[in-house]
């Protein structure tokens, strides 16, 4: 196979007419060469190349050939091979624990050392952070009768620290939180401390990643601004 299709990637041969030259007559024009192709002789013994040789059957190792029988037959056991082993008894492994084999490994029964006591509180029923939504988009009036957007300074801040009535500021802008004071994961005593003040650096301390716009928007009842000069 491989040399039939040599010989047909090969340039043909060309044989290349010469023009009869003719001093005498200048005037002649000048054929061109012409090309003759030469078809390439192929042996029809060369179309059969070792590629094409189907591979022995039955293979030159087999049990088959090694019984003297071209076709597939059944075999007296002995010239088979011989079944490959059986798995043995499985090998013993690493010791049982000596307490009890049910429980997990010594090494991760202890608690990390470093692991820091969680802040969180048990909230009380109808008061986790999905029912503080819900609350939310009820249209509950969470501002403390406020219609408007107050300006609050700082003394004005400070008059409302009880816990029925604790506003806070976070980054300039002040909530009523005492609706949220019982739905705080982190309890009521924690947020108290806020109360009447700017909670702003304990609260960016506590949880930076809470976002407390979101927690509180239906709580804004005013912006923080600078005491007023008398
Ligand atoms: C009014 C604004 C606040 C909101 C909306 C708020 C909200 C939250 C939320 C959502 C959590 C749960 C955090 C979590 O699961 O990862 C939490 C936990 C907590 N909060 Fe607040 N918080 C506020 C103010 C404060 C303040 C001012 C303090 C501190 C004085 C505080 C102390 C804590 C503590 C100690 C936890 C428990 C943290 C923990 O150990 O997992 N929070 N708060």
């Amino acid at each position: 196979m491989a040399s039939y299709l040599r010989s047909w990637l090969a340039i043909p041969t060309a044989t290349v007419a010469q023009p009869q030259s003719d001093p005498d007559s200048p005037t002649t024009p000048t054929k061109a060469p012409e090309f003759t192709f030469t078809e390439p002789q192929i042996d029809d013994d060369e179309l059969l190349d070792e590629d094409d040789v189907a591979p022995a059957f039955p293979a030159p190792n087999s049990a088959q050939r090694a019984a003297g029988s071209s076709a597939p037959s059944l075999l007296p056991p002995s010239t088979l091979m011989p079944p490959p082993p059986l798995p043995g008894p499985r090998r013993p492994g690493p010791p049982a624990p000596s307490s009890n084999s049910l429980m997990p490994p010594p090494t991760t029964t202890k608690a990390p050392k470093s692991a820091k006591k969680s802040g969180k509180v048990a909230l009380a029923p109808g008061h986790s952070p999905l029912d503080w939504a819900a609350l939310k988009s009820s249209g509950t009036d969470l501002r403390g009768g406020l219609t408007g957007l107050l300006r609050i300074p700082p003394s004005v801040l400070k008059m409302h620290n009880k816990p029925d009535d604790a506003w806070s500021a976070f980054q300039g802008k002040v909530y009523n939180i005492t609706p949220y004071l019982d739905f705080h994961p982190g309890g009521r005593r924690e947020l108290l401390r806020v109360a009447g003040r700017d909670g702003t650096n304990l609260f960016a301390k506590t949880h930076a990643w809470v976002n407390v716009d979101f927690m509180l928007d239906e709580c804004l009842v005013g912006f923080l601004v600078s005491e007023p000069s008398s």
